[in-house]
């Protein structure tokens, strides 16, 4: 198998020939067990300690390598250094997830699909850090833990629980957008090859002059978007649970690399202002009527990994890892993100994940003073300077690398979110517009058959914000539960809060 074992004689974890694998050391050939069987007692202790927690979220995944070639100018958007030439390649690190689910749970599981993607840069790691989807349930990260806990297990029963998720998400209108593309088709991708990735979050990019833009990255399958439907899903959930992580090894393995073309949205920040939905909201799409796409480059992935544990595993992604050229826009959410991921990889893989292979940087040199810590595995610094500044020749800051100085204003408090449009019309505008007679069946049949589990109160409350989106769409849900329709139209009239104290249980 691999090139470690080469000199064929096995060892204890300290390199001490083993003379016996098969038969512990006891007293006469029935035992006990000596105490000094320290190779037994090695290899035990090992197995006891082989577990890492695993990621509180996106927990089941699978990961690739490839590169990032460059194939339009977009250097008077950006100074990022891996964007600065047409057919600049970059090699990169991918991991596709599921969300809600364990590290064993099925490929196949509704639930929107992490698509992680690590750029080794010369000016270091870059993390864009997307999902399948390029909207989310909520917009404030305060929201976040709450509305995991909904998708993860019942604190009592320890099983999946659709009232937990229907109350939460009924509860949460500016979900909606997100609910109507979860529960279609596109919420049980046929493969992690036939699906798109989205930042989801406006980013930003500025250019060698210090001007700035705002921006949205598309990753278009270039294999063709697949779907399952709900029949489709729950077979594959029971036959073969890990369709997706090995259909995306099994492509690489016989040369058939997946890509998928990188387009943008871009737009500047006088366009920003009086823009019609607001670009730090999460929940909404800027309309391809409005800013068209813009192709700019190829991501093919070409590599499987040779050991799941060392490249997928211990990868750790992060919306904090930010090269020159790209900075995080005033996206509240994105704002909770940077801080998040890298306080879990800390409980997750420890403080210097950062040095472990997958994560380290591979074309720039990390010349940082920051020291010890566990599993720091490497020379540590040396004896250089620990300590900045210091007059013995070590690493120092320079300026040209500062993000342009930009501005914030308003008045701090805890506020309600408010915004001119309303949290419906793109989820509307999806049912009517975009979808076809056929997703809309599915969707309504999907919807029906998970909804069908809740409490009818909940159900009620949830159906109101379909209708709110569109009257088709809610009265179609509606008829599916055998909800009374005139119920549910009352509901939709009424405010929020209105409507979440008249459903109370
Ligand atoms: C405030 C909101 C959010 C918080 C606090 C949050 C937090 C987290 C945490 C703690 C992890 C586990 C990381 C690990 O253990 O390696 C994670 C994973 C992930 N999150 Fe989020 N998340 C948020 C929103 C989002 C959004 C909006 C997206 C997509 C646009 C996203 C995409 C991902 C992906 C793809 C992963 C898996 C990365 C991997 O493959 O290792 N998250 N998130």
């Amino acid at each position: 198998m691999g090139e470690k074992n080469s000199s064929k004689v096995l060892t204890t974890g300290f390199g001490i020939p083993v003379g016996d694998d098969q038969n512990s050391l006891t007293a006469g050939n029935r035992g006990p067990v000596l105490m000094q069987d320290v190779h037994l007692l090695d290899k035990l202790s090992h197995f006891d300690h082989e577990r890492i927690p695993e990621r509180v979220v996106h927990a089941k995944g699978a990961g690739a390598g490839g590169y990032f070639e460059v194939t339009a100018d977009v250097t008077k958007y950006t100074k990022a250094k891996f964007l600065s030439e047409i057919g600049k390649r970059t090699e990169v690190f991918v991991r596709f997830s599921t969300v809600g689910g364990e590290k064993g749970s099925a490929d196949s599981a509704r639930d929107p699909r992490g698509f992680a993607v690590k750029f080794y840069t010369e000016d270091g790691n870059y993390d864009l850090v997307g999902n399948n989807t390029p909207v989310f349930f909520i917009r404030d990260p305060l929201k976040f833990p709450d509305f995991i806990h909904t998708q993860k297990r019942n604190p009592a029963t320890n099983c999946k629980d659709p009232d937990m998720f229907w109350d939460f998400l009924s509860l949460t209108p500016e979900s909606i957008h997100q609910v109507t593309i979860l529960f279609s088709d596109r919420g049980t991708p046929a493969t992690y090859r036939n699906m798109n990735g989205y930042s989801s979050h406006t980013y930003k990019w500025y250019n060698e002059k210090g001007e700035y833009f705002w921006v949205q990255y598309h990753f278009k399958t270039d294999q063709g978007i697949k779907n399952l439907t709900l029949e489709e899903a729950e077979k594959i959930g029971g036959s073969d649970p890990d369709h997706a992580t090995r259909d995306l090894y099994e492509a690489i393995k016989k040369g058939d690399y997946p890509s998928w073309t990188l387009e943008m949205q871009i737009m500047t920040p006088e366009q920003a202002e009086d823009y019609r939905f607001d670009i730090r909201d999460i929940t909404k799409v800027w309309p391809h009527g409005d800013f068209p796409t813009m192709k700019i480059g190829k991501l093919v992935l070409n590599r499987n990994p040779t050991n799941y544990f060392a490249e997928v595993e211990q990868a750790a992604f992060s919306p904090a890892n930010l090269v020159p050229g790209i900075g995080i826009s005033p996206d509240k959410m994105l704002q909770g993100r940077v801080f998040s991921y890298h306080d879990t990889h800390i409980h997750r893989l420890g403080p210097n994940y950062n040095l472990i292979p997958v994560n380290a940087p591979k074309y720039s040199p990390e010349n940082s003073y920051q020291r010890d810590g566990f599993m720091r595995v490497d020379a540590n610094g040396g004896s250089g300077p620990n300590y900045w500044p210091n007059s013995f020749g070590g690493p120092s800051p320079d300026s040209v690398y500062l993000e342009p100085p930009f501005g914030v204003s308003g008045l701090a408090a805890r506020t309600l979110y408010t915004h001119p449009n309303d949290d419906f019309v793109q989820a509307g505008n999806l049912y009517r517009d975009v979808m076809t007679d056929y997703d809309r069946e599915n969707l309504v049949g999907n919807i029906v058959s998970h909804l069908s589990a809740a409490q009818k109160r909940i159900q009620l409350r949830q159906t109101a914000l379909f209708f709110k989106a569109d009257r088709d769409y809610g009265s179609r849900v509606a008829k599916g539960l055998e909800l009374d329709i005139k119920e549910v139209e009352r509901l939709a009239n009424m405010t929020n809060e209105e409507r979440a104290r008249a459903t109370e249980r």
